[in-house]
């Protein structure tokens, strides 16, 4: 890990610096001007270039020697650019966005006229990667942008038509300033406009930083891009400082700038570690762990070289994203938890509901039964309504009876008539009347008298079976209500005591006596009753 931790360092500059300070015999350099002078003189070269190969018409927006701010103007709309590797590499770019026109047409050109410039340079930019010439990126544009990119990549494009021009013999090669290699700008896409827009949104600055990340994060060594053409700006310091010496002088020249090099080289890691100790301190008490590295805290701090970070620090910086990333796995498992939880809660709740929902459905079906069986129990009580009303009826009779047989003891009479032979009997009866007879008996001295006994009822000898068993029917009746009745009869001998009870010898329908009567009329009075009971 310690050694993915390096940081870009600009050799130049600390050569630069060495340089200044080193105060030799030489004359004092101007490095300022010359980075400038030998800047104007490629942007000339390059315009030159363009100037002759589009000839004066397309590149009347160009001057011939052009300030750098002229140099971007003349070029961001990217026709001259297209049109010039049209030339050199026919079809390389098959549509061409002409003419600025276009915006005074369309009511919103600026815009649309500045996206149809943005094709002619993505365009362009692609065809120049696959011809394997170094490119810029759109940004350069820009003010802030860098135009010295630009330059290159004319130059670059310039070597290779010339190169075509004498025949392509053996490989292209580009010895200019700007490695490709150390372009990492993003490749341009022919269908795919928006990285290029975004690319092209991007402040300068921005666009700076971004570089100078990605190139941090890729970890490579590389010149920075900030300072173009650094290396060659190295060997131009170099050759100026050794130019006034003599042969035997530049060893020892050489000797001295390395040896004040390395101490700069040195002295500025030391200053670096103790900036990065600080910066470290700062991180830890003010950002996020897992937001921040150590690295990007001190990317802004140019550097050129490797050097490995302090290894305490990067262990516990790696500590700090250990312990972030566990305490973010616990957070997640935590919300899983919760999630977990909820989902079981809710299952619970839909079978609650289910089961709240089978219970109403049983209560329902409760309710039906309970009327179901309310409704068969009312009509059972309506049948007990009219069972007890019947009831009632023969409550009122058996009270009747009662009553009745609640009275005295009754007691009747019954005259039999003359048997066959007694016609010329006189009888001693003389009257019958009601519940009295009278009988004429035979007093002293030959005198007749007569004696009235009074009964319950007196039944005469014309009185039929059927007449003596009516006055008895409700005494026999009240057997079956649980009472009990006796009838006996009381007579001298041939008095029809037997004929009563029984009936005659020969028994008929009508001589049945009350024996015979009543047990018939318990019987059908049962029937009757069974229903009722
Ligand atoms: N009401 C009547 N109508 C017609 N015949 C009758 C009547 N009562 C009794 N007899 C007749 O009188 C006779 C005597 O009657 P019954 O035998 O019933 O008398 P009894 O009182 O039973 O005599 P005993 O005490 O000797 O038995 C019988 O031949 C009977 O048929």
């Amino acid at each position: 890990m310690a050694t993915e931790q390096v940081l870009p360092f600009s050799v130049a500059s600390v050569v630069e610096d060495v340089l200044q300070q080193h105060n030799t015999r030489s004359r004092p350099i101007d490095l300022a001007s010359r980075k400038a002078e030998e800047a104007s003189l490629r942007r000339y070269e390059a315009a030159e270039w363009l100037r002759k190969t589009v000839g004066v018409v397309g590149g009347k927006d160009l001057p011939a020697q052009p300030s750098e701010e002229e140099f971007r103007l003349a070029l961001r709309s990217g026709i001259i650019l297209c049109t010039a590797l049209n030339k050199i590499q026919r079809g390389a770019i098959s549509k061409v966005v002409e003419g600025p026109c276009d915006s005074d047409i369309i009511p919103d050109g600026a815009a649309l006229s500045a996206f149809q410039y943005f094709e002619n340079v993505r365009n362009f930019l692609v065809a120049v990667e696959e011809l394997g010439v170094p490119a810029f990126e759109a940004s350069d544009f820009e003010e802030l942008g860098k135009s010295a990119r630009i330059v290159n990549c004319v130059l670059a494009l310039k070597s290779y038509g010339e190169w075509k021009q004498s025949g392509a013999r053996g490989s292209w090669k580009y010895s200019g300033n700007f490695k490709p290699s150390s372009f990492t700008g993003k490749p341009f896409m022919r269908k795919h406009p928006e990285p290029f827009l975004n690319s092209f949104s991007r402040t300068s600055s921005a666009g700076e930083k971004s570089l100078d990340s990605e190139q941090a994060s890729n970890g490579d060594l590389v010149l920075d891009l900030n300072e173009a053409g650094s290396s060659r700006n190295l060997n131009i310091l170099v050759r100026s400082v050794l130019s006034d010496k003599k042969q035997e002088e530049i060893p020892m020249v050489v000797e001295s700038m390395l040896t004040k090099v390395m101490e700069e080289f040195e002295r500025r890691v030391a200053s670096q570690n103790e900036l990065m100790k600080t910066t470290s301190k700062d991180m830890e008490t003010s950002c996020p762990p897992n937001k921040s590295l150590p690295r990007t805290a001190s990317a802004d701090v140019e550097m050129d070289g490797e050097f490995p970070i302090n290894e305490k620090k990067i262990e516990e910086s790696a500590k700090q994203i250990k312990e972030k990333v566990n305490h973010d796995e616990e957070s997640e498992i935590q919300l899983l938890k919760q999630h977990m939880l909820v989902e079981q809660q809710q299952r619970d709740l839909q079978e609650l509901k289910e089961t709240l929902h089978t219970a109403k459905a049983g209560v329902q079906q409760l309710q039906m039964k309970y009327q179901e069986d309310f409704s068969a129990l009312g009509k059972q009580l309506h049948g007990l309504a009219s069972a007890a009303s019947g009831y009632q009826k023969v409550l009122e009779e058996n009270r009747k009876l009662y009553n009745q047989v609640q009275g005295p003891k009754r007691v009747y009479c019954r005259v039999r008539p003359f048997l066959n032979g007694q016609a010329n009997c006189a009888s001693t009866v003389d009257n019958i009347e009601e519940g009295n007879i009278s009988i004429i008996t035979q007093l002293k001295y030959g005198k007749e008298g007569r004696k009235t006994f009074s009964f319950n009822k007196v039944f005469s000898p014309a009185a039929t079976q059927a007449e003596v068993f009516s006055d008895t029917q409700a005494l026999i009746r009240s057997v079956l209500d649980g009472y009990n009745v006796c009838i006996f009869a009381y007579g001298q001998t041939g008095s029809g005591k037997t004929y009563t009870m029984t009936g005659p010898k020969e028994l008929t329908e009508e001589g049945l006596g009350v024996n015979f009567r009543a047990l018939s009329d318990l019987f059908i009075l049962a029937d009757q009753r069974k229903d009722n009971h």
